[in-house]
């Protein structure tokens, strides 16, 4: 399941984290690719031994985790250290597949917060490619677009402006993307019917249902 999770982080800490950003140290983004990937890399990221890098990580991966979206949809049971990238005119990175391992973890689901408004840039979006087609992601800032990791994707060359985004990699308690669509459908009706009719017997059972599909699966 693709899913685009609005708001994820406030103006305010968008104004803050793009204040840090500004003053940023960057070095050349290929370093963290696999070898096949590095080959059509071309981005720049905030450095991996920078303080920067390290308050950034904090502040975003915090406010990503405390979004509900976020979690019903990805189930994260812990992510990767997260980048920081930016695209300046020319920059890109074409086709490739994610690494499926990370430092301890398996890799189930990509994500990309942007941090630049649309109108900051041209070009620069975000192609999820599949045998059905192609999807092509530019959000507002602040907002997260959350995909399986098991996608080719790309990220357009950027024409005029400059594309800041966060992004980072999430293993999941559900490790299959159509279990993970199917408990979050289920989270969903819990709180339409909770809605409707309260702690009903209907609800109790759709309840424990979802509970002790999320036992059967959670790995
Ligand atoms: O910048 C993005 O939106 C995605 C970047 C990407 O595909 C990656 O870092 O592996
Ligand atoms: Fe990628």
């Amino acid at each position: 399941m693709l899913i685009q999770i609005a708001d994820v982080l406030s103006p305010d800490e968008l104004d803050e984290i793009r204040a840090t950003l500004a003053a940023a140290p960057f070095e050349d983004g290929r370093a963290t690719a696999g070898w096949s990937a590095r080959l059509v890399k071309d981005n720049e990221q905030v450095r991996e031994d920078s303080a920067t890098l390290r308050l950034l990580r904090e502040r975003i991966a915090a406010a990503i985790r405390r979004n509900p979206v976020f979690e019903a949809a990805v189930r994260p049971k812990a992510l990767t250290p997260l980048l920081v990238s930016r695209y300046g005119v020319g920059r890109s990175y074409g086709s490739h597949v994610d690494n499926p391992l990370m430092g301890e973890l398996r890799t189930d689901v990509s994500f990309t917060l942007f941090l630049a408004e649309p109108e900051q840039y041209e070009g620069g979006e975000l192609v999820i490619e599949s045998p059905a087609g192609e999807e092509a992601y530019k959000l507002p800032a602040g907002h997260l677009v959350a995909y399986p990791t098991t996608a080719l994707h790309r990220v357009d060359p950027v024409t005029a402006g400059e594309r800041l985004v966060a992004v980072g990699w999430a293993q999941s308690w559900i490790r299959d993307a159509a279990r993970r669509e199917i408990l979050f459908d289920l989270e969903a009706a819990k709180r339409d019917l909770f809605e409707r009719e309260g702690k009903s017997a209907a609800f109790d059972l759709l309840a424990k249902s979802a509970a002790n599909l999320v036992r059967m699966w959670a790995e």
